[in-house]
């Protein structure tokens, strides 16, 4: 199955990747991921959503708001981080935006004059400073190679752990698994509006595990709801409580991403 998912070679996404697929190739941009799979250029793709220190990876987010892909699996792996550099003295910490907040407070108490340098993945900042000695990396220990090791577990919190969804074409939605995700845009605004639309989850004692507000990008305060739930869409209940809430988002659109099953990666 030819997969797309964050590169270089070596960042956490390719680690989660490896779960989904033998056959993996990258890109520097999540957004581009959900599109080449939404136009059928690749079978899977594999993208972060959210962190358990750091949130939401927006532009994930925002991507499949936008393109009509299925959620096939979500894979949810712990986040270690190393230092990574070519000696000790260094002016400049490259990594993601996420790696770099994950480990705020290390590096504000150990290294308080660096510059931070957010790049397109953890495995591109490892780049960055193997060509630059001024320049040290966050990223998986395993990407050291001639690189010195100066750190590990520097993430603010041991838990740290990421969760990321594999994608495919809309055709392969599932009705299928334990959790369900989707996207409602109610284009309306009123007094009770979001209270109306969590309504018939509670009615049918169907549990929320995520609710996330992302700008629609319309015009200012005019959200669309990415909502993930514990039930599957195979079930009556999910069916009911969908029906309710398309009637309520008439003015607008709800997405149904698909139903998947959750796997924890150690590695
Ligand atoms: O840069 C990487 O290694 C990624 O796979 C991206 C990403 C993210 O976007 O959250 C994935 C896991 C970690 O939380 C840090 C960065």
């Amino acid at each position: 199955m030819q997969t797309l998912t964050l590169g270089p070679s070596g960042t956490y996404s390719h680690r989660a990747a490896q779960s989904v697929s033998e056959d993996i190739e990258f890109t520097e941009s999540v957004t581009e991921i959900v599109q080449a799979v939404a136009n059928g250029a690749y079978d899977r793709g594999v993208i972060p959503i959210e962190n358990s220190i750091e949130g939401s990876v927006t532009e994930s987010l925002d991507a499949l708001a936008e393109y009509d892909i299925a959620v096939v699996r979500e894979i949810i792996t712990p986040i270690r981080h190393a230092l990574l550099a070519r000696g000790e003295s260094f002016e400049t910490v490259a990594s993601h935006a996420q790696a770099l907040a994950q480990c705020r407070g290390y590096l504000e108490e150990q290294y308080p004059d660096v510059e931070l340098e957010a790049v397109a993945s953890t495995a591109r900042g490892v780049e960055r400073a193997r060509e630059d000695d001024s320049v040290a990396a966050i990223a998986h220990p395993d990407n050291a190679g001639d690189l010195e090791t100066l750190a590990t577990d520097i993430q603010d919190k041991t838990s740290n752990a990421t969760r990321f969804l594999a994608i495919a074409g809309a055709d392969e939605r599932s009705p299928a698994g334990g959790k369900t995700s989707i996207v409602i845009y109610p284009n309306s605004d009123y007094p009770g509006l979001l209270l109306e639309l969590l309504k018939p989850f509670a009615e049918r004692d169907i549990n929320l595990s995520r609710l996330e507000s992302r700008p629609s990008g319309e015009r200012l305060g005019d959200y669309v709801f990415h909502v993930d739930f514990q039930a599957g869409l195979y079930e009556d209940r999910t069916q009911a409580a969908l029906e309710e809430i398309e009637t309520l988002a008439e003015n607008g659109w709800v997405r149904r991403l698909g139903s998947y099953d959750t796997e924890h990666v150690v590695s």
